[in-house]
Order: structure tokens, then C-alpha cells, then sequence
């Protein structure tokens, strides 16, 4: 058994987006409010920083405001996941000890990147991430990105100990899913990374989900959520093929995550182009995404029935 609540981990858990002013600044305002839109939604929690949240284009100094902003506003109603990951040990490690400080729920980190590294090398980074706080630890395996390719018997040593409540895996295979959900034991979670996989991953042995495109949409993947809880499979396969759908248009622009911030700020979520070199999206694709928001809007008053 673990001495962490494992249940507040499961279920859909918005990878958010990071929010920035017309100067490119953070803009702790702006992640606020859209950090209280999310908690409206019936989300178990956010996970900042991540992939979708940029913070491997951000400075630790930016990382830091954006958790403390998305703390402020809903850390008492919703579970906090920040992301740390980065280049340098140091930084994961000074990120890690600013989460606890300012009360993250867990910290989550991708092994450092750039360097090819060993698995040794990896196994002593989150170590020392783990060793600097007291917060549960929760691994980001996304080998497609990072190049690392998480072995079970890694997993198996992270997992024994009982910081390391979980991992979120982005790999695509949902075999691996499964095989890591079974090496790491029934009290050891596994979170579902590809959101076109939700209701495959979670069919398969996931506890519940981390996704970007949850953002735009998480009534959707609640409704997945619902319906698979509920045993109504061929509904829950219905939402599914409609958030792949929406998915696979999400991806047609320049890129995913200025598309997601697009439609938000069609809706009053003001978050900025993403940071470059993820591209922006262009004013002739403006048209695009007012449809595309469209689309998505109906299908949550659908969903909400
Ligand atoms: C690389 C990446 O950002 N992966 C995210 C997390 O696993 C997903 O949530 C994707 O954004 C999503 O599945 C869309 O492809
Ligand atoms: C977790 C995830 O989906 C992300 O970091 O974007």
C-alpha cells in the first residue's frame, strides 16, 4: 500500500495550457481564470507544465508562476500535478522543492533530455527529484519525444518505492500500457498519455487519463469516462470516435497546442500563441478553428444531454 491517496489521481486530469500576455509574459490573471473554468468542469485535476503547458520553453522563474497562479486559484478543489522535467537535474530538483513549498500535489517529470542518456543516468535524475521533496512522484514516459525508452525492470525499481505512485505513459503501444500497469502492482497507477487512445488505455488497465486536448474538450472525455464506468461500452466507443475525429482536425493546424489556444480564445480564455518554435497559427486559419470550435461546443451540449 501506498501512504498517498491514489484515488485523487484518478480520472481525467487536464494537461493545461500555460497562458502568456500580449508581451509573450506569463499571465498569471489569465491562467486563473481559465484554472477556475477547468475546475467548473467535473476534472479530477491539472497537470502544469507539461507538454501541452510548455515548460520546456519556459524559464524555471516562468514555471514557478505559472504553478503558483493555478494554486492560488484551485489547489484546495483540485489535484495539482506539476510537471518538472528538464535539461539539468538542478532545475527538476529546485522546481520540485518550489512545488512542495507552494502545494503541488505531486511532481511528474520526463527523464532530462537532450543527452542520450542510461538508464542509470535517468534512474539517478528522478531520484534526486524524488529525494527533494516529500511529494508523491509520478513518471512521464513519452519515449516518441524524449528518446528514452522506459525497460519494466526500471519501471519495477521506481515503482517499489513508496514515493512513486504512478506513471503516465504516452506511448502509443497500449500493450506497454498494460504490461507497465501490470509490473507495477495494484497500488500503482497508470495514466493514460495518448487522448486518441482514452478509451483504449483505460479498457486496458489505465486509471484514468493526462491529455492536452482535454483542454478544448473535457467534457468529452468525461462523458468516455462515464459511460465506460457505467459498462456502457458502445457509447463510450461513440465519444470516442468523435473526439478522434476532432482530434485528427486539431492536428491539421500548423500546430496542436496553437489550435487548442485559438479555440480558447475564441470562447474568452485569452492564452497566447504557443511558444516558438511550436508554431502559431496564422489569421487565414482563424476561420478554420471558429468552425472547428463550433463543432466542439455542439458535441459538449450533446454530451451534457
Ligand atoms: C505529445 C503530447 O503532447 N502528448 C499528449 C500527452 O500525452 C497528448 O495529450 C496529445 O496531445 C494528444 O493525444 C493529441 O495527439
Ligand atoms: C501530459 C500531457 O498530455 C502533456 O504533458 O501535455
Amino acid at each position: 500500500m501506498k501512504s498517498y491517496d491514489l484515488e485523487s489521481f484518478k480520472g481525467i486530469i487536464i494537461a493545461m495550457y500555460s497562458s502568456y500576455d500580449a508581451e509573450r509574459e506569463i499571465d498569471k490573471e489569465a491562467a486563473r481564470k481559465l484554472a477556475r473554468h477547468y475546475a467548473s468542469t467535473g476534472v479530477k485535476g491539472l497537470y502544469v507544465g507539461g507538454s501541452s503547458g510548455e515548460g520546456m520553453l519556459q524559464s524555471v522563474e516562468e514555471r514557478k508562476q505559472m504553478l503558483e497562479a493555478v494554486i492560488a486559484e484551485v489547489g484546495k478543489e483540485l489535484t495539482i500535478i506539476t510537471h518538472v522535467g528538464a535539461p539539468s537535474t538542478r532545475d527538476s530538483v529546485e522546481l520540485a522543492i518550489h512545488a512542495e513549498k507552494v502545494g503541488a500535489h505531486a511532481v511528474s517529470a520526463v527523464p532530462a533530455i537532450y543527452y542520450r542518456l542510461s538508464p542509470d543516468s535517468v534512474e539517478s535524475h528522478w531520484q534526486a527529484i524524488i529525494d527533494s521533496t516529500a511529494l508523491p512522484f509520478i513518471i512521464y514516459h513519452i519515449p516518441q519525444t524524449t528518446g528514452f525508452q522506459l525497460s519494466k525492470s526500471l519501471l519495477i525499481k521506481m515503482a517499489a518505492q513508496d514515493k512513486v505512485i504512478g506513471v503516465k505513459i504516452s506511448a502509443e503501444s497500449t500493450f506497454e500500457l498494460q504490461q507497465f500497469k501490470a509490473a507495477g502492482g495494484k497500488n500503482f497507477l497508470v495514466l493514460n498519455g495518448p487522448d486518441e487512445q482514452y478509451l483504449a488505455g483505460r479498457s486496458i488497465g489505465a486509471d484514468g487519463g493526462i491529455g492536452g486536448t482535454y483542454g478544448v474538450m473535457p467534457e468529452l472525455f468525461l462523458k468516455v469516462e462515464q459511460c465506460y464506468v457505467q459498462g456502457e461500452m458502445a457509447e463510450a466507443q461513440k465519444w470516442q470516435f468523435i473526439i478522434n475525429d476532432l482530434i485528427v482536425e486539431l492536428l491539421s493546424f500548423p500546430s496542436l497546442y496553437g489550435a487548442c489556444k485559438a479555440i480558447l480564445s475564441v470562447r474568452g480564455f485569452e492564452t497566447g500563441q504557443p511558444r516558438m518554435p511550436l508554431l502559431p497559427i496564422k489569421d487565414s486559419d482563424q476561420e478554420r478553428v471558429e468552425a472547428l470550435n463550433n463543432r466542439i461546443l455542439d458535441y459538449i451540449l450533446e454530451a451534457k444531454g
